[in-house]
């Protein structure tokens, strides 16, 4: 029995919080964890680079993160934020904490001096040791846009305004994935993927934070072609999303905001798509998706050892068909 490799697609905040009971279910079966996070939400502003859903997964992992707000440090204050505002300086709808503007100050002169994002990443990793390897999706440019109308006009803007400005309360076409025809996987995560015994899919959103990484076509590739189980945990619970905005952006897809449709959104491993399996809340134990088992059981990601338990029963049903577990 060798040692279980985990391969975790994740975004948001969400993903985060599975990633804890991940690590600690990991730690149960020695285990070793590599996080594939999503870098489409990732901005530039005053000047920094900004990367929420690393600095979600590593704040969190990292003991760091304010679990109120969702993002960001906790104990955060808001000096630099008030001072921008004093000098009129835009965009006054982002909200970057002091503690916070540290890491993007750290990550930008890296970026700067020419280090890759994956090495900028590991390197802000040293001081809040996640305990797990974390790895951006891509190096390269890939952001997320939204196409929307505006004042009577439609155009594409960041994720970050649509969201964070906006509150996705725009009407709302499509979202693009700038820079992903050409985004090639960071160094580590084909190597990852290949020695995996296991990929799961975070509860994330589906749209925004994991599609990103599946835009990103050698990686898509990878998975489609591993043999290991891939084996998805719903960010749907009954008609809602568990947290986040998946509802809005499910139905500017035309997709119904259901467990089933987002498993059909990833498709069967079978059919073209990617999961082996789908792990569902136990209200929607009557979801059936073609080509994919689905298991239903409590989903509510409300402590460390609850979510451990959800990842005990994704890899169980991971290793149901042919019940040879690593
Ligand atoms: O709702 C907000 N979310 C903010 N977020 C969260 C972020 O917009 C989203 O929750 C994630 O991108 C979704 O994964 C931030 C995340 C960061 O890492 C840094 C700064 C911010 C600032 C805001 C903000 O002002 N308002």
């Amino acid at each position: 029995m060798g040692l279980m490799r985990i391969v975790v697609l994740t975004g948001g905040i969400g993903g985060a919080k599975f990633l804890v009971g991940v690590r600690a279910h990991a730690r149960q079966i020695g285990a070793e964890v590599t996080a594939v996070v999503n870098v489409g939400d990732d901005v530039r502003m005053h000047g920094l680079q900004i990367c929420p859903d690393l600095d979600s997964v590593m704040y969190t992992l990292g003991g760091a993160h304010d679990p109120e707000r969702g993002w960001g440090r906790v104990g955060e204050t808001w000096v630099v934020k008030d001072e921008l505002a004093a000098y009129g300086v835009e965009p006054s709808w982002f909200g970057l904490g002091d503690k916070d503007t540290a890491t993007h100050l750290v990550r930008t002169q890296m970026l700067t001096a020419g280090y890759p994002l994956s090495a900028v990443t590991a390197a802000l990793c040293e001081r809040w040791q996640p305990g797990i390897r974390m790895l951006p999706a891509t190096d390269d440019r890939l952001e997320t846009h939204v196409v929307v109308d505006v004042d009577g006009e439609r155009k594409a803007i960041h994720f970050q305004e649509w969201w964070v400005r906006h509150r996705g309360d725009l009407p709302t076409h499509r979202f693009v994935f700038v820079g992903a025809d050409a985004a090639k996987p960071a160094p580590g995560v084909l190597d990852a993927i290949a020695a995996a015994d296991v990929v799961l899919l975070a509860p994330s959103n589906p749209v925004v934070s994991i599609a990103p990484i599946l835009a990103v076509s050698a990686l898509r590739d990878a998975l489609a072609a591993t043999e290991v189980p891939v084996v998805g945990v719903s960010p749907i619970i009954g008609s809602a999303p568990v947290r986040g905005m998946a509802d809005r952006c499910l139905t500017t897809l035309g997709v119904e905001v259901s467990a089933g449709a987002v498993a059909e959104l990833y498709g069967a491993r079978d059919d073209d798509g990617l999961l082996t399996g789908w792990l569902v809340d136990e209200t929607d134990a009557a979801t059936e998706v073609p080509g994919v088992p689905t298991r239903a059981v409590p989903l509510w990601m409300s402590s460390e050892e609850a979510t451990a338990r959800m990842v005990a029963d994704a890899l169980d049903l991971a290793f149901a068909a042919d019940g040879e577990r690593p």
